[in-house]
């Protein structure tokens, strides 16, 4: 099924928050949702405790996303209880990812083979794929872009574009893809989970004024 995507703003994600102060510079710049890693290979992952406390602090309206990779189903279960929104970044069946009786999104890296029309068919289910940058053996966060003129405008499944954005680059990147989300992790960071508040605010600043001249 197509999705139809009438003008609209742009939402967006901050990705890998690891500290109260974060959580709240990031709700002030404007986020939609705030990404939780979950998974212990990341510099960003917080622990079960720290994502119920976290998550605890985020505001009615801006949605608690947690961030997994070929994890244990009983853990996702546990931390779901304090998410809004599931996000798979590894290997997991559409099966699998609807088992949790949460909403959930499918993380996918951009190889070189990738079937971009495939892959929403087999993910109908998701409410919308994040596409991020491929680099062999690294299951996302890389900090890197890729081509996003790979990304057909007739996609079945909203686009969450992931992937070494910036304040300097996101407008480009909403021009050229007119995604539903963004999603931004290192490009908002002083040091691996440490986000600065100016980088927040000139983030979500550059994604209104993509906006403000794309629906003029
Ligand atoms: O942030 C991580 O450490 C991470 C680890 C494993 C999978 C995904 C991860 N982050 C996600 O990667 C993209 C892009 O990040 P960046 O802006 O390029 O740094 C983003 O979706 C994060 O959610």
């Amino acid at each position: 099924m197509k999705v139809a995507c009438p003008p609209m703003r742009t939402r967006i994600k901050f990705c890998g928050m690891t500290r109260e102060q974060d959580v709240a510079d990031a709700v002030a710049a404007g986020a939609d949702a705030l990404g939780f890693v979950l998974w212990p290979g990341s510099k960003r992952c917080v622990g079960e405790e720290r994502l119920a406390a976290l998550a605890a602090q985020v505001p009615a309206f801006v949605t608690r996303v947690g961030l997994f990779v070929d994890q244990d189903p009983e853990l996702i279960a546990r931390c779901a209880e304090h998410l809004d929104l599931l996000q798979f970044h590894g290997d997991e069946t559409p099966a699998f990812c609807s088992g949790f009786g949460r909403p959930w999104i499918k993380a996918l890296r951009m190889r070189d083979d990738l079937d971009l029309h495939a892959a929403a068919a087999s993910f109908e289910s998701a409410q919308a794929l994040l596409l991020d940058a491929y680099r062999p053996g690294v299951p996302g966060g890389t900090g890197e872009t890729f081509d996003w003129s790979r990304i057909p405008a007739s996609l079945a499944k909203p686009v969450i574009l992931a992937g070494g954005l910036t304040a300097d680059n996101v407008a480009g990147a909403i021009e050229r893809v007119r995604p539903f989300a963004v999603d931004i992790s290192g490009g908002v960071e002083a040091e691996p989970g440490c986000k600065d508040p100016r980088l927040l605010s000139a983030f979500a600043a550059a994604v209104t004024e993509a906006d403000r001249k794309r629906l003029a």
